[in-house]
C-alpha cells in the first residue's frame, strides 16, 4: 500500500517543526506539502532542512488548498481561526484533519463538526498517550471522590505559550466535571486574583504557570480534609504530541467521515 500523504501546516512552528520530524519517522506516512501563513519568513524554505531531517523536496507555500488536493491528510497545530479555515479545506478534499491547535474560546471550535460531515476530523487538546490515560484517571477518580474534595488543575508551559488555561487543563478539568456528572462551564474559576471569598464546594479550579523552556506539565490535585491525591503528567519531549498526531492520522484514513478524539484514537472509549 502507499503512504499516506500528510501536509503539516504551520510547518516552520515549533509543533510544525515535529510534525516534519515524527512523520519521515513513521513507516506508511510522507511529507507531501508544507504551508505557512502570509508574511511568514520560512515560506519557499524546503520543510525538512527547517525540522533538521535534511532536504525532502517539499517547499512550504502558502496555498493549502493545492496542498490538501494532492494529500491524504493534515497535521495543524496552528490557531483557531487558521484551524476553522482548514477544516473547510480539508472537507472539500474529504481528507483526514488532525487538529492539535488550543486556546479556542466557548462555541468557536463547534463549526468543526460541520465540516466533519466530510472530513475525518481527530481533535485533541494534547495528542499523548500518556495524557489521555491521566484524563480516564481523573475520570474515575472524580467519580469516586465526593464534593468533600476540591479539584484544582494546575499546568506550567513554557514562556512562548499564548493561550490559557491550556487546552489539556481543560481536558483534564472536563473529564474530572464527567466523572462528577457536572457542567464544566458552570464550576470552573479560571482565575483567582483579590478578596475572592472562600471556595465553592464542588467548583474546578485551574492555575496557570508560564516560564522558560517547559514542555508542558499538568496536575490534578484532590484536596480533601487532612490528604490530598494528585495525578500528574510531565512531557519531557514535544515529538511525543507529535508521533501522537501522526498516529492519530493513520487511524483516521480507515475511519468514516465523523468528529474525533485522541481517546477514540488509542482505544480509552472502548
Ligand atoms: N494538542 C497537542 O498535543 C499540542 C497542542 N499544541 C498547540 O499547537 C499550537 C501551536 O503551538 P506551537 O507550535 O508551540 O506554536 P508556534 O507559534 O511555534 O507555531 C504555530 C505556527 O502556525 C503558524 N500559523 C498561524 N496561522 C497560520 C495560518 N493561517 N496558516 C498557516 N500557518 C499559520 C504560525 O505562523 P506565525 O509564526 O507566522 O504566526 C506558526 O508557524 C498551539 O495552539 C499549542 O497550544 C502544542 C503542542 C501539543
Ligand atoms: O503550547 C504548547 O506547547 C502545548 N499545548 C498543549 C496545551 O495547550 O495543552 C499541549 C501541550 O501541553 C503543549
Amino acid at each position: 500500500m502507499s503512504d499516506m500523504r500528510l501536509v503539516v501546516v504551520g510547518a516552520g512552528g515549533r509543533m510544525g517543526r515535529a510534525l516534519v520530524r515524527a512523520v519521515t519517522e513513521t513507516n506508511g506516512a510522507r511529507v507531501s506539502g508544507a504551508v505557512e501563513r502570509e508574511g511568514s519568513e520560512f515560506l519557499g524554505a524546503d520543510a525538512g532542512e527547517l525540522a533538521g531531517v535534511g532536504n525532502l523536496d517539499v517547499s512550504i507555500t502558502l496555498d493549502p488548498q493545492s496542498a490538501f488536493a494532492a494529500a491524504d491528510g493534515v497535521l495543524d497545530f496552528t490557531a483557531p481561526m487558521a484551524s476553522l479555515a482548514f477544516a473547510n479545506l480539508a472537507a472539500e478534499a474529504s481528507i483526514v484533519h488532525v487538529i492539535g491547535t488550543t486556546g479556542w474560546a466557548e462555541g468557536e471550535d463547534l463549526p468543526l463538526h460541520d465540516a466533519a460531515r466530510q472530513a475525518r476530523i481527530i481533535k485533541s487538546g494534547n495528542m499523548s498517550l500518556g495524557v489521555n490515560l491521566l484524563a480516564a484517571l481523573v475520570r474515575k477518580a472524580a467519580q469516586a471522590l465526593d464534593e468533600d474534595f476540591d479539584i484544582e488543575v494546575l499546568e506550567m508551559h513554557h514562556k512562548h505559550k499564548v493561550d490559557a488555561p491550556s487546552g489539556t487543563a481543560l481536558l483534564l478539568g472536563e473529564a474530572a466535571a464527567e466523572g462528577r456528572d457536572i457542567s464544566l462551564a458552570d464550576r470552573s474559576v479560571r482565575s483567582r486574583d483579590g478578596i475572592t471569598g472562600a471556595r465553592n464546594a464542588g467548583d474546578i479550579g485551574f492555575a496557570t504557570l508560564r516560564g522558560g523552556s517547559v514542555i508542558g506539565e499538568h496536575s490534578v490535585i484532590f484536596a480533601g480534609e487532612g490528604e490530598r491525591i494528585e495525578l500528574t503528567h510531565r512531557a519531557e519531549d514535544r515529538q511525543l504530541f507529535a508521533k501522537g498526531a501522526v498516529k492519530a492520522a493513520l487511524w483516521g484514513f480507515h475511519q468514516k467521515p465523523g468528529f474525533y478524539s485522541m481517546a477514540d484514537v488509542l482505544g480509552l472509549n472502548d
